[in-house]
């Protein structure tokens, strides 16, 4: 996006100075237009059988509408005895109504099944459309979340999906019928009295042209009002998300700021945009409004007639014609204006289905890989970046099984990363990462997770009840597990206090400590009692009494003769290393030492954890 300020021209011309605003990239917004229309049309694929049967109903519904008009000219000939004789004229005036009523009915039924069609093609692309998101959500690298915003992924799969059902559902049955009717009844009209539809469309020009002004580089606005409420929709999830450190800071201006001049950019943007256009466009509608068609098709109509050059029966069905005529372009409008917002839409959902996967060699969901031996840890030469920034830089480090790791180093030195690595949250760009001697990549997601364990910095409560955050990962836990877990990890008595226990909604019912969700985290993986397991820090925000509690809890964990675990800590305090059997020093994203916390223990990095601690 580029910041050029840029004046907007009025419908009388003259240059409103200060209608200034950003302007995203022009060519950007046009090529946006162009990929919106190939992804939407790539995304209707699976259901272009059903949509080709909706558009056949639809046209046979279109023609069928000529029917009714055909029949009313028969019955105002019938009616004005035109036809001969009284008895007939009766017997006329019946079968003209019954065959009015009939093809009125018959067209009805058909356009309402081609909608039905149209209607469950569109929810079998809804079903399939968000089952592949979440599927290649799930499937999704971690990385990829904390680089895309919670804003557009919301946006991608709430609201994409509704704007591409609106094109789907309707789109398909109302441009047929828009396209095909008028022209079936323009082609009865010229049949019945050609100067009468000549009158018919007269207007037409006037309108189409005013109208096609004001189209000029519709696509392109349209993207680009896409880009700007997306922009809009991102600054506020941003301001909320993080409005409680932006409040304690005093800093609720400073960030509403920014959500606020997105806002008013929109504003100024779709003002320049859309006044002159709709100045021009109701003048557009002067040309066939109901007034001027009945004027014109009535008043000039009735002069054809008293010069003998039409029938007054004909004149009745032309100049409803030529009322009805408007309503198509009405309608093809309103579904070119949706065909391009479902382009945006369709974009943002194809993006969602082209973010990169975590590979999965393995068949079985939930077998062990073939080959496993131990559960021994091994990173070989591992490498890591995020875009050009190298977190992690050709690491190579091996956990012995049933033993315990500290990892320590400065504030972003690779730690959290390599750990993070361990729990397949994303795949290394170099190297290997293996349990039991099989890469990670070879392991079933289901059964790697019932191996590995991790307790993060953020603890990652989920809105459910204290039973389900507990047993997320051993659905099938009893009551007495749970309890079990809560106990070793210092919670019990808090969650016991509860009104509702187990069945507390976190969240909703009540709100825990930071320390408490740690504690709960941890609860949570020693439920699973993994054979590895990641520590980031797990006690950093208990309180200093359930600290040695909690170290006990995991130290006994860890060092259970009946469940050896490999442990891999994240340490920032002393009391983290201060039991390992091997500390690994990280600088820079490589390793600058390791060994026991006798070996490294004059290594300043070392030195500076105990220092620090003290201090
Ligand atoms: N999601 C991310 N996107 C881009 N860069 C990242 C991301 N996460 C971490 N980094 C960068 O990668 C480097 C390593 O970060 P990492 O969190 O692994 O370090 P750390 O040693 O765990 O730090 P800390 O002790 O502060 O948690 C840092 O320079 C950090 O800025």
């Amino acid at each position: 996006m580029n910041s050029d300020t840029i004046q907007s021209t009025t419908s009388t011309g003259s240059i409103s100075p200060d209608t200034t605003y950003d302007e995203p990239d022009v060519v950007s917004s046009r090529e946006k237009d162009k990929a919106g229309r190939k992804a939407f049309q790539r995304l209707i694929r699976p259901i272009s059988l059903e949509l080709a049967i909706a558009r056949i109903l639809a046209f046979i519904s279109a023609v069928l509408s000529v029917g009714p008009y055909i029949a009313l000219v028969w019955l105002a000939k019938a009616l004005l005895g035109q036809g001969g004789a009284q008895g007939s004229n009766e017997g006329e005036v019946k079968s003209a109504l019954t065959l009015l009523i009939g093809l009125f009915v018959a067209r009805l039924v058909v356009y309402l099944v081609a909608l039905t069609v149209s209607h469950f093609a569109d929810v079998k692309l809804r079903h399939l459309l968000q089952r592949q998101i979440a599927q290649r959500l799930s499937q999704a690298p971690l990385s990829w979340f904390s680089r895309t915003n919670s804003g557009q992924v919301r946006k991608a799969v709430q609201d994409d999906t509704a704007e591409i059902h609106a094109v789907v559902a309707h789109a398909p049955v109302d441009s047929t019928v828009a396209i095909v009717s008028p022209l079936a009844l323009l082609a009865y009209v010229f049949y019945l009295n050609w100067m009468l539809g000549i009158l018919a469309i007269i207007t037409l020009p006037v309108y189409l042209g005013l109208m096609a002004f004001t189209m000029r580089g519709m696509g392109e606005k349209t993207a680009e009002m896409d880009t700007r409420l997306g922009h809009v929709s991102a600054t506020m999830v941003e301001f909320v998300t993080g409005i409680s450190v932006v409040k304690a800071f005093g800093q609720t201006g400073k960030a509403h700021a920014r959500y606020d001049r997105a806002t008013k950019d929109f504003h100024k943007f779709y003002l320049a945009w859309c006044g002159p256009m709709l100045r021009i466009s109701a003048m557009s509608y002067v040309a066939i409004s109901t007034s001027v068609l009945v004027l014109v098709n009535l008043g000039l109509g009735s002069l054809l007639i008293r010069s003998g050059h039409a029938q007054a029966t004909d004149l009745i069905p032309t100049t409803i014609v030529a009322l009805a005529i408007p309503q198509a372009f009405e309608t093809l409008a309103n579904m070119a204006w949706s065909l391009q917002i479902a382009g945006s839409a369709a974009l943002r959902v194809q993006n969602i289905l082209n973010i990169p996967q975590i590979s999965q060699d393995a068949a079985s969901a939930a077998a062990l890989p073939e080959g496993i031996k131990g559960q021994s840890v091994d990173f070989v030469d591992v490498s890591y970046s995020y875009g050009a920034h190298k977190a992690v830089d050709h690491v190579s480090l091996h956990l012995e099984a049933g033993t315990t790791t500290a990892l320590i180093g400065p504030s972003g030195s690779g730690k959290t990363t390599l750990a993070t690595l361990l729990a397949r949250f994303s795949d290394p760009d170099e190297g290997c990462i293996r349990i039991g001697g099989v890469d990670l990549r070879h392991w079933p997601a289901e059964t790697l997770y019932r191996h590995v364990g991790f307790v993060l910095q953020d603890p990652q409560i989920l809105s459910l009840s204290i039973r389900d955050n507990v047993a997320l990962g051993k659905e099938d836990a009893s009551d007495e597990e749970i309890w079990q877990a809560l106990e070793s990890a210092q919670v019990a008595d808090e969650i016991r206090a509860l009104a509702h226990g187990l069945d507390t909604i976190y969240g909703v019912d009540t709100h825990l400590s930071g320390g408490q969700c740690q504690r709960l985290a941890i609860a949570r993986a020693l439920l699973l009692n993994t054979p590895v397991l990641i520590l980031d820090e797990a006690t950093a925000f208990a309180d200093p009494e359930s600290e040695a509690q909690i170290q006990q809890a995991l130290s006994a964990l860890v060092h259970n003769p009946q469940h050896p675990k490999t442990v891999l800590v994240i340490a920032h305090r002393p009391a983290s290393v201060r039991h390992v059997d091997q500390v690994v020093i990280m600088e820079n994203g490589k390793i600058s030492a390791k060994g026991t916390p006798q070996e490294v223990s004059e290594e300043p990095l070392y030195m500076a954890l105990w220092e620090g601690s003290t201090r």
